[in-house]
């Protein structure tokens, strides 16, 4: 299998040096695995001009998986649109059409204290959300800003467009009930059909979808509320489906039940199963190059990518259970560090990942 490195920005090269550590300790024990490194994001456009080079796309299209870090920062800030760094990753998840993303947030017991909610609010904690990736707001036409003239004057309006058709909705749609169906047959579906007509049909079509699963549980419920309950009794979920931005949104929030977003990863897979895998966190401009980002949540999607794209469940699960064996021993990075652990850097816990495999 080829695999697509795109390191990125930030923390990206520091986090995803350790995950491609533990995936080259698995092939020394015979995973078929080989790597391809590309640019994406800031540091290509430094070296092209273009977030997204052609170069990049044309490994990412002939890879069978890809592997990001995080991409964006503070120097490229100010650039134009199509040259923003995130552009590039937009442009890669649209192009692949990656459009299930997952993102699983669950409570290692040894992390209950690092979440910012009560232990007996998060313990046992186990939610995945699914959030659609490749279209809604985020890619909606007609999109800009410009000047026109409004009960203020002239003077300039930006606008988005939401936008779901049918298809688009049922096919995440499906994922989710199939998901749920291999875990607590539970579905709760995120919109904000009081006051968009889009997330409307997106409620129709799931109650019209739920007919073909008659054996899970679908409920519904407004965005804000899911906002609001999300932190109140996050364990009332199972999995949930949402939009692009709801999804967005909510899966930072579920992050930091789970103690860091240092610890949330995704997979964002296509109609066959290929799959981008990456951090939900970004860049962390703050920490980068200090050599103590978190490299959790980074290996944990290397985790996913064997699952999904390799169909390797015993090599996911030998790394999953590498880091609930690292977490037991105690090894925390500074974002999830409490009084009585042992604080480690970023390689360090590589290596104590590497020890427990
Ligand atoms: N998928 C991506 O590539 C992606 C995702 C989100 C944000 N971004 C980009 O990243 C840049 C920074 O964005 P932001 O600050 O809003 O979000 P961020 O996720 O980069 O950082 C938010 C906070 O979480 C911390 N954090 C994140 N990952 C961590 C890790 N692995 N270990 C320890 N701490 C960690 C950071 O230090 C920071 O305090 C922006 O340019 C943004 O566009 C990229
Ligand atoms: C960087 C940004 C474009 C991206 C998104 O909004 O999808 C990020 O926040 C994420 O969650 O992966
Ligand atoms: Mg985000």
């Amino acid at each position: 299998m080829k695999v697509c490195v795109l390191a990125g920005d930030g923390i990206g090269p520091e986090i995803t040096a350790e995950a491609l550590r533990v995936l080259e300790a698995l092939r020394a024990d015979g995973l078929k695995i080989e790597f391809e490194h590309a640019l994406l994001g800031g540091r290509a456009v430094d070296a092209t001009g273009d977030p997204y080079p052609e170069a990049t796309s044309k490994l990412a299209r002939e890879a069978d998986a890809i592997l990001l870090g995080a991409v964006g920062g503070p120097k490229w800030d100010t650039l134009p649109r199509e040259q923003r760094p995130e552009r590039g990753l937009l442009r890669i998840r649209s192009e692949l059409g990656v459009f299930a993303n997952l993102r699983p947030a669950i409570l290692y017991p040894e992390l209950a204290n690092a979440s910012s909610l009560k232990p007996e609010i998060v313990s046992g904690l186990d939610i995945l959300i699914v959030r659609e990736l490749t279209g809604d707001i985020y890619f909606g036409q007609p999109r800009g800003i410009e000047v026109r003239d409004t009960q203020w004057g002239e003077q300039r309006v930006g606008w988005n467009t939401m936008i779901y058709a049918e298809e688009e909705i049922r096919r995440i749609g499906r994922v989710a009930f199939e998901a749920a169906r291999k875990r607590g047959k539970k579905l709760c579906s995120v919109d904000k059909m009081n006051v968009l007509e889009c997330t409307q049909l997106w409620r129709e079509v799931m109650i019209d979808l739920s007919k073909d699963y008659p054996d899970v549980e679908l409920s519904h419920m407004l965005v804000d509320n899911a906002a609001m309950q999300l932190v109140k009794a996050p364990k009332q979920f199972d999995v949930v489906v949402t939009g692009n931005m709801f999804g967005d949104i909510l899966s930072d929030e579920a992050s930091m039940l789970t103690g860091s977003i240092g610890m949330l990863p995704s997979a964002s897979l296509d109609a066959n199963n290929k799959g981008l895998y990456e951090p939900s966190h970004g860049s962390a401009p703050d920490i980068a190059g200090q050599g103590v980002a978190n490299p959790l949540a980074t290996i944990l999607s290397a985790a996913m990518m064997l699952r999904y794209s390799f169909g390797n469940e015993a090599a996911a699960v030998r790394i999953e259970n590498a880091v609930r064996k690292v977490l037991a021993q105690g090894y925390r990075t500074g974002d999830i560090f409490e009084p009585g652990t042992t604080r480690v850097g970023t390689k360090q816990m590589g290596d104590a990942v590497l020890a427990a495999l």
